[in-house]
């Protein structure tokens, strides 16, 4: 089985891995998240109730190296969120904040897609393909949207020891929806509350 390696870490070769280049080699940990798994994150109740009836599909998964979350490493993970949309917003990550204030750094793979960040009062949205490089500062919390209609691939590394508040996100909201734009091309950010 995958997991985190044993510690102490020695230097390490880690390469893109799989048919379609979404894991990391070696491997460690895999992460897989349906539609029942992201409760009360999308706007409209009603439809996400109905995709999680119809199949309940894998939105994201994200493949892990096997270097581990602590305090002095920086481990890696490539995030595929699957194209689709929820009652017209697109499908997204849970979104979290790190509960130890630390930055993290996402490289944009495949696909098209993007990154909203919220501090509690402001928003950002940075659009994400193949070869962008987001920061995410600390003391934002951050959510990855697939916004075209190909899986949407990135590689994110952080600091071990950064964490996930999946709560703060639930309370706060996070300042934006990015929903499909009118007409069915492209997106807008709408309100959160909207
Ligand atoms: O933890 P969430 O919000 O489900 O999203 C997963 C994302 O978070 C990370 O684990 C780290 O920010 C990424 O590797 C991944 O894209």
């Amino acid at each position: 089985m995958p997991e985190y390696a044993t510690q102490p870490v020695r230097p390490m070769r880690i390469t893109f891995g799989g048919a379609d280049r979404s894991v990391l080699e070696p491997q460690g940990p895999l992460l897989t998240r349906r539609m029942s798994d992201l409760d009360g994150l999308f706007a409209d109740g009603g439809a996400w109730t109905a995709a999680v009836a119809d199949g309940d599909p894998v939105v994201y998964q994200v493949a892990c190296s096997p270097v581990p979350e602590r305090p002095t490493d920086l481990p890696q993970s490539v995030t595929t969120i699957q194209p689709g949309a929820v009652g017209g917003e697109f499908h997204m990550t849970k979104g979290h904040m790190h509960p130890v204030p630390q930055g993290e750094i996402y490289l944009g793979l495949s696909g098209q897609g993007g990154v909203l960040m919220f501090d509690g009062e402001r928003a950002e949205f940075i659009e994400m393909a193949e070869g962008v490089i987001a920061y995410i500062p600390p003391n934002w919390a951050h959510r990855s949207v697939n916004t075209g209609t190909e899986p949407y691939r990135f590689l994110a590394v952080y600091p071990g020891d950064a964490g996930h508040d999946y709560g703060w996100v639930l309370q706060h909201g996070m300042g934006h929806r990015v929903r499909r734009a009118a007409g069915g091309s492209g997106y807008r950010l709408a309100p959160y509350a909207g």
